[in-house]
């Protein structure tokens, strides 16, 4: 292990979010052998409390030295190995906001703990094997879930449902290995191996990492979700679209053009998937200062997008201006809203042929809002999260090492087709077998978990 990574001692952390007003309670959490002493040293429960494993004392915290109390609270004991890390665990269940916790959480230093690093609970617990990696990339998900959907596809992570299947595949890849090595070793007295067997099983292994592998779209867009822009000229109603989208006055809304002048986003979930929403300033010629850099933040929001939503006023129709801004958009998954479609009777505007996706609505009437998401789900959907009919869904990582599985595999394939040796036959089944270990952390490198802990949050 890497010295960040450092997994003697004990480490401590606020595990609830640490913004002020942000939870009425507020936990500092202890893991390793030190941890119990520490909180003999911090926490007094009056009483004949009895300081057991899975129980919850009532007490207060003090400072050993001054005695001075720093809060009421609660205290969890969870003993190793019944522990989420497998070592001794303890909880300070503190009042909430930050002045308790991070009091508290000094004091822990102070007599013995070190700040724990991003992720280094969840760590130890995969260290430790309560988890395999397949299951702690899930926790950070789970963390970070901005859907209901996302959220559940995590908790299948976490459950075990993407390791079973990798697990399964590591194993038939070792069995027939060891039919090889057994040949290497003893090949006078054992019957000749059946290749064509071993070619059938090839193929068998294949076709179900193409199925693991074809749940990775679902898992890109459930994790990062879709980047949407709003963009048109000034006052078609693009303020009046995300008001009107996220159930919200988050965008100033008036009938002057020019109205908005910098991105307002708004976060929403459409169809399971998350959705970051950009309405920005409406593109115009224009002196005036801050609306010309609002302006060229309008452009870099639409080059940023995974989705443009190019809005116009059904009553003005398709104007020179509306014509300007698609040219710039064009080569990006587009959707052209026409609004205010509540002003005219006929709304068939003359727009470009390539625009197949075409939404009416009137914003300031709520109108179309469900067809604009239905508009949107057939674009991301086409053989995206239905395709895949799985519960759980791999991240890029895990997609790579699949990725390299089936080609070592497919080599070991031609290997057999040219009739070479047995040796070399095991070369490209152990890079196969390295690969889906990999995955779920049975093989893997002090690099390649720093990458993944790293990433997590601080006291997860
Ligand atoms: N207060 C609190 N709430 C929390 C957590 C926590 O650490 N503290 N969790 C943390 O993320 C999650 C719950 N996850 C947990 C998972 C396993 C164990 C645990 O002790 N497992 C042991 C023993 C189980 C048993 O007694 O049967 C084990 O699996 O060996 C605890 C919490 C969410 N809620
Ligand atoms: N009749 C009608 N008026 C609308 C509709 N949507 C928006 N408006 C009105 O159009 C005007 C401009 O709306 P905004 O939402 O501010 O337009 P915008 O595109 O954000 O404008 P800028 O921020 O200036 O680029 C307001 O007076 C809205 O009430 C609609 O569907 N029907
Ligand atoms: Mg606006």
């Amino acid at each position: 292990m890497s010295q960040n990574f450092a997994t003697t001692g004990t480490i401590a952390a606020i595990a609830t979010a640490i913004a002020p007003q942000q939870g009425s309670v507020g936990i500092v959490r202890l893991s390793g052998s030190q941890a119990v002493a520490i909180a003999q040293k911090l926490f007094q429960a009056p009483g004949n409390q009895v300081w057991e494993s899975h129980r919850i004392l009532y007490g207060y915290i003090r400072h050993p030295q001054t005695q001075q109390t720093i809060d009421e609270a609660l205290l969890l004991i969870m003993k190793a190995p019944r522990s989420y890390t497998r070592e001794d665990v303890v909880e300070f269940h503190c009042h909430g906001g930050i002045m308790a916790v991070q009091q508290v959480l000094q004091l822990c230093i102070e007599n013995g703990a070190s700040l724990a690093q991003p992720g280094e609970f969840t760590l130890r617990a995969f260290l430790n094997g309560r988890l395999d990696l397949t299951q702690a990339e899930s926790i950070a998900d789970l963390v970070g879930a901005k859907s209901s959907q996302a959220a559940q596809t995590a908790l299948a992570g976490l459950q075990g449902k993407l390791a079973q299947p990798i697990r399964q595949l590591r194993n038939q890849c070792l069995d027939i290995l060891a039919e090889i090595e057994a040949r290497i070793d003893f090949e006078d007295d054992l019957p000749p191996l059946d290749c064509n067997y071993i070619i059938q099983e090839f193929a068998k292994i294949a076709s179900e990492i193409n199925r693991i592998l074809a749940t990775a779209d679902k898992g890109e867009l459930l994790r990062t979700g879709l980047k949407v822009a709003i963009v048109g000229r000034p006052n078609v109603g693009k303020s009046s679209l995300l008001n009107a989208w996220s159930r919200t006055d988050r965008a100033i809304v008036t009938p002057l053009p020019g109205t908005t002048r910098d991105v307002v986003e708004s976060q929403l979930v459409v169809g399971g998937i998350p959705v970051q929403v950009l309405d920005t300033a409406g593109i115009r010629e224009t002196e005036d200062t801050v609306e010309k850099i609002g302006v060229e933040r309008s452009h870099k929001a639409a080059q940023s997008a995974d989705l443009v939503i190019l809005t116009i006023d059904a009553s003005q129709g398709w104007t020179f201006e509306d014509k300007e801004i698609y040219e710039q958009v064009k080569y990006r998954p587009l959707i052209l809203v026409i609004n205010k479609i509540d002003l005219i009777d006929l709304p068939d505007i003359p727009s470009p042929k390539e625009i197949n996706q075409i939404v009416k609505t009137a914003a300031a009437k709520n109108q179309g809002i469900e067809d604009l998401e239905t508009a949107i789900l057939q674009i991301v959907q086409t053989g995206k999260v239905t395709a895949a009919d799985t519960d759980f869904a791999i991240n890029q990582r895990q997609a790579a090492a699949l990725l390299q599985a089936k080609t070592s595999l497919t080599q070991v394939q031609t290997t057999i087709e040219q009739d070479l040796p047995f040796d070399f036959w095991t070369i490209d089944l152990r890079a196969a077998i390295h690969a889906l270990g990999e995955i779920t952390g049975e093989e893997v490198t002090e690099s390649v978990l720093e990458r993944i802990f790293s990433k997590f949050c601080i006291g997860k």
